[in-house]
């Protein structure tokens, strides 16, 4: 069997090397010519996959080791009967911690208690649905837009307007979706950026153009009270450098680049292909997973919960290294700063994800417990 692979996908060989040969290219660069004697496709988001890339060829697979599909043509794949698999869930964790780490540097500038805000979070699957999780489970007050969801369970949700009106901090997570029912293509447009609340933070970690990213830079250079956090931007790996200027946190769509979350995404594809073929797994996550760097800490019973919460969270990942070398990459010509972009993800450094800590405390501290708790992180 013929493999072709982007060449950022991890342990590609260790769980693919035994079904074929592997040829590894840059996502970027894979094309008709590179699939063109390929059965089994295996991308990241960068790689369009569609007729025009996969008409005339032998691939019959597609897998996409990322939980976003939007570079993924599925009705051609239903129509020329190609199988198909992303990873749902994969990073989600990751973008998760990349949230947390960006409020507590808003809140650390601005000299709040993050307890005394409103959160809105729009779209509540995997990423979102996680973040809430965490959100609440730290006592804070969350409203949750998911309108497809909302048409499937009722309950608890409100609409967008109501998020925009009441929400001090936003974080979008839908799917980028420019057609259907519920679109998210330029989800907030200039209208809804200008109604944001005064002082309101926005963060985007979801796809680039959920945001109408012209309407913001605009807003933003009017509006100093607002705070933007963008992991992901419209035309990338082209961003624009006068808005990343504004943003308090910019970074180049990293945020879901935990360890942990690459090598799932390769292992559930690899899991779906086993599944599509009809092959047994023979290669396990769990035996390839490295040990985390920081396995256990100590909080004495009489910690502060907010430097608790500041320091675990702190001691796994923050952003603002992520934001210094993307910020330094800006100072570039267009084709270096493109070039940047995809240099900083290729070379990510390890990181690792906040729920796979393990915490001692000593002595009895139900609210220090329960930041533990709210994180996912163990209690030993
Ligand atoms: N920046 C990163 O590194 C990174 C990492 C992982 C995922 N992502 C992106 O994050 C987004 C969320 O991923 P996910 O795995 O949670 O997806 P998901 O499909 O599990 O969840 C998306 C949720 O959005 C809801 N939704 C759809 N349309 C909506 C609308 N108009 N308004 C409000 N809610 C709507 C859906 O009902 C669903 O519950 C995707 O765009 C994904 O590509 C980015
Ligand atoms: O969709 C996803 O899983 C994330 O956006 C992920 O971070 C994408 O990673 P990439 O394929 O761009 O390396």
């Amino acid at each position: 069997m013929r493999i072709v692979a982007d060449e950022n996908i991890p342990l590609v060989d260790a769980f693919f090397g035994g079904l074929g040969d592997i040829r590894r290219l840059p996502g970027r660069a894979i094309d008709a010519a590179a699939v063109a004697d390929a059965d089994l496709l295996l991308v990241r988001s960068v790689t369009r996959v569609d007729s025009t890339l996969l008409a005339g060829t032998p691939v019959r697979f597609v897998g996409t080791c990322t939980i976003g599909t939007d570079h993924l043509d599925l009705e051609y794949f239903a129509r020329a009967g190609i199988g198909w698999s992303s990873a749902p869930g994969c990073n989600a964790r990751g973008v998760v911690d990349y949230v947390l780490g960006s409020l507590l540097v808003l809140a650390e500038d601005e000299g709040v208690d993050l307890a005394s805000r409103t959160f809105g979070v729009v779209g509540a699957g995997q990423v979102g649905g996680r973040l809430v999780d965490v959100l609440r489970g730290l006592g804070w007050r969350v409203l949750v837009c998911d309108p497809p969801r909302q048409a499937v369970e009722g309950g608890d949700f409100v609409d967008l307007e109501t998020i925009i009106r009441e929400c001090d901090a936003i974080s979008l997570h839908t799917p980028l979706d420019a057609g259907g029912e519920h679109p998210t293509y330029h989800l907030l447009d200039t209208g809804r950026l200008e109604r944001l609340r005064p002082g309101a933070w926005l963060l985007n970690a979801s796809r680039g153009a959920v945001v109408d990213n012209q309407a913001l830079r605009a807003v933003l250079e009017r509006r100093s009270d607002l705070r933007a956090v963008l992991d992901v931007w419209e035309g990338e790996p082209q961003a624009d450098v006068a808005l990343a200027q504004l943003c308090r946190i910019a970074t180049p769509h990293i945020a879901g680049y935990s360890l942990d979350g690459k090598l799932r995404g390769t292992a559930q594809v690899y899991q779906a292909w086993c599944r599509f073929s009809g092959q047994a797994e023979s290669v396990r996550l769990d035996e390839l997973l490295p040990a985390p760097w920081l396995d256990e800490l100590t909080l004495d019973a009489g910690t502060d919960p907010n430097w608790a919460l500041a320091t675990l969270c702190r001691a796994v990942y923050d952003p603002r290294r992520d934001d210094a070398d993307f910020r330094r990459s800006l100072a570039g010509d267009e084709g270096q700063r493109r070039a940047a972009f995809d240099v900083l993800r290729k070379h990510y450094p390890v990181r690792r994800e906040i729920d796979g800590l393990r915490v001692r405390l000593k002595g009895d501290a139900p609210s220090l417990a329960g930041v533990v708790r709210a994180l996912g992180a163990e209690l030993v």
